[in-house]
């Protein structure tokens, strides 16, 4: 299963996310408790191997905005977590692909199949809280074969669940940390091992 471990901040918690399987790392460039730099995501990019993608996470940021912080930390793949319009979106797949996130507070839309993107996230309705949902507000999306990785309050007690609806990947942030920003190395090993 692909997994993206997301609000990296330190370079030990990336390479263990490496060493562990993990398809994705995520950078927040966003207000949050786990809010890097450019800079830092670009440093702690550059010690991972070419295997690993690097996610970098904005909400409601111009595309202008969004593409420098890409191309200044080195960044892979744009997720846009607000309310951006699509527009946004189009004007950033010209460079990079785009995750686009949608917060849930009821079941999925299945609208959103349309929003110009490569993926789409589900997540709860305040990102990084850990909040899970009732995973079956996923299956409108699911349905209609489109890409979704599901996210929002997955820990290694309740990963097997959301695996059971077989999304194209998953989302771990607070589930896997000792504290917002630093991952725990025991989470993170139980995570992967319940995969
Ligand atoms: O993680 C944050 O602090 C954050 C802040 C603002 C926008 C997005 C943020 N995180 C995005 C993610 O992709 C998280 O991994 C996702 O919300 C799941 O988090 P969790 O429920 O803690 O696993």
């Amino acid at each position: 299963m692909r997994v993206k471990v997301c609000g990296i901040t330190r370079l030990e918690d990336a390479l263990l996310a490496e060493a562990l399987g993990a398809s994705a790392v995520g950078f927040v460039l966003a207000p949050s408790r786990r809010r890097v730099t450019p800079e830092m995501a670009r440093e702690i990019g550059l010690a991972l191997g070419p295997f690993v993608v690097r996610v970098g996470v904005f909400v409601d940021e111009p595309p202008e905005a969004v593409l420098h912080a890409m191309e200044r930390a080195r960044l892979q793949v744009a997720q846009l977590h607000g309310n951006e319009p699509p527009e946004w979106a189009l004007e950033i797949r010209k460079r990079y692909p785009v995750i686009k996130a949608f917060r849930l507070s009821g079941p999925a839309d299945p609208a959103w199949a349309r929003y110009p993107a490569d993926a789409l996230l589900l997540d709860g309705k305040a990102p990084g809280s850990g909040q899970a949902w009732p995973r079956d507000w996923a299956q409108p999306l699911l349905d209609q074969g489109v890409r979704i990785i599901l996210a929002g309050g997955l820990d290694p007690e309740n990963v097997r669940e959301a695996l059971a609806l077989k999304p194209y990947g998953l989302d771990v942030s607070s589930g896997v940390e000792e504290a917002p920003g630093k991952k725990s190395e025991a989470r993170m090993r139980a995570f992967f091992a319940s995969l």
